[in-house]
């Protein structure tokens, strides 16, 4: 079952002139593209680069007062029927944006050509990448092939596709599973392409740290004001409850749901249940995404993280209590642990200003009421 929390006030297609939204965005790169000349460094993101006069926010850490996203901008959410781009869509409408959409049946990102088409025709302000082949350790080391293939293909669609049509924004969106399964806790940006990567998601990881080059590619060659986030494990309305395809905050929810509803008194879970995760309300990364599209213009990612983690054990507690189960757990030790720890050092997003503001436990019972009222 897929349980379909979808965002619906959207609007199709073109409702404003479009001409004009691509005129804009043009002068965006161009400016873009000037200033970062004369910083002499194209893109770094790191060196004494100036402020852009007027509309610009943050690049390479100054500030100005106008956001990077301007006001009432046409934004394409790419994914907007999933967990974050519903909540994105959510976000940016009621910030003032008009949030474009377009369902897989009439786009499929995939298709390089269709997409340039369709963003040739709308020419939005800015697109943000939430489309992607996702799920969780068993989907993930299950199907490498999809998860691999699929987000390349999004992704040079969607990244090269929005290029083309003078798109001036763009936010592409990774995930805290590109750093090394060991890295140093917690991980900072920098620790990409320093060790081995988890084997259990290593397609899907690799197809993400393809994107970020890409995005980072479009900055330095052509002064694209493009940009990467790195979230950690994310839950909310629009999750995906799918026992066989889901994450574990989801599945969680759903298993002890059924066994309290049934009389059961036991539950089994996958792995071991000592692996730490960070768990993040996706109202708190659509937050997220919105601080660093009206403020961020660096070349390095961010990590989108709430700063604590927990062990799967006690996650699963917290989930029992939640929905009312009493029972015992059991771990089936033949699945997946996955990567130890993934906790994200956050301090260059929280640096722009931004922080959590859903408690973990408030989180797991809005969800756990939002799938009950569509189940
Ligand atoms: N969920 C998490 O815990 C985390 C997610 N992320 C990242 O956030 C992003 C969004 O993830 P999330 O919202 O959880 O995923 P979902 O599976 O909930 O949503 C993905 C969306 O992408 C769409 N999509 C997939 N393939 C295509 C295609 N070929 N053409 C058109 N649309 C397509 C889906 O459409 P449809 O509805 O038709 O299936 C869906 O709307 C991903 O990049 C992911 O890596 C990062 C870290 C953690
Ligand atoms: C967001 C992130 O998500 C994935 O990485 P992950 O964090 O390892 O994934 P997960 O949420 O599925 O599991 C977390 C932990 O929980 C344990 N676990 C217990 N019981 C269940 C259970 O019933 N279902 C699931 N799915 N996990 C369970 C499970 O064994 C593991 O130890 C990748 O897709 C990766 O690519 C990615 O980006």
């Amino acid at each position: 079952m897929r349980v379909d929390g979808r965002f619906r006030a959207a609007a199709h297609g073109r409702t404003r002139a479009a001409g004009r939204g691509r005129a804009r965005t043009v002068a965006l790169d161009r400016e873009v593209r000037r200033d970062r000349g004369r910083a002499g460094g194209a893109g770094s993101g790191r060196g004494p680069l100036r402020p852009l006069r007027e509309r610009t926010g943050i690049i390479g850490g100054m500030t100005s007062s106008l956001p990077l996203l301007p006001p009432n901008a046409r934004v394409f959410v790419a994914g907007h029927r999933g967990l974050v781009g519903s909540a994105v869509a959510r976000r940016l409408t009621a910030d003032g944006h008009e949030v474009l959409t377009r369902g897989r049946a009439d786009l499929d990102l995939r298709d390089a050509a269709a997409t340039a088409a369709y963003l040739k025709d709308v020419r939005p302000d800015a697109v943000v990448l939430a489309a992607a082949k996702v799920g969780g350790i068993m989907a993930n080391s299950t199907y490498p092939v999809q998860f691999l293939e699929e987000n390349l293909q999004i992704q040079l669609s969607v990244i090269g596709g929005a290029h083309a049509a003078g798109v001036g924004r763009l936010l592409f969106l990774g995930s805290s599973c590109i750093y090394p399964k060991l890295a140093p806790q917690p991980i900072h940006e920098d620790a990409l392409l320093t060790g081995p990567l988890e084997p259990t998601n290593e397609a899907y990881a690799l197809a993400k740290i393809a994107g970020i080059v890409q995005v980072q590619s479009y900055r330095k060659q052509y002064g694209a004001s493009y940009i990467s986030a790195m979230p950690t494990n994310l839950y909310g309305p629009g999750d995906n409850f799918d026992l066989e395809t889901s994450h574990v905050l989801p599945a969680l929810v759903r298993r002890f749901h059924e066994a309290a509803a049934e009389g059961r008194d036991e539950v089994t879970l996958w792995g071991s249940g000592t692996p730490r995760r960070e768990f993040l309300h996706v109202d708190d990364l659509a937050a997220a995404c919105a601080v660093l599209l009206n403020t961020y213009d660096g070349d390095e990612p961010v990590n989108i993280g709430c700063g604590e983690d927990l062990t799967i054990r006690e996650l699963a507690e917290t989930v029992a209590e939640v929905t009312g189960f009493r029972g015992r757990l059991a771990w089936d030790t033949s699945k997946p642990d996955g990567t130890p720890r993934k906790l994200l050092d956050v301090s260059r997003l929280t640096s722009l200003g931004w922080k959590p503001g859903i408690p973990l436990r408030d989180g797991i019972a809005a969800t756990y009421e939002w799938w009950r009222e569509q189940s």
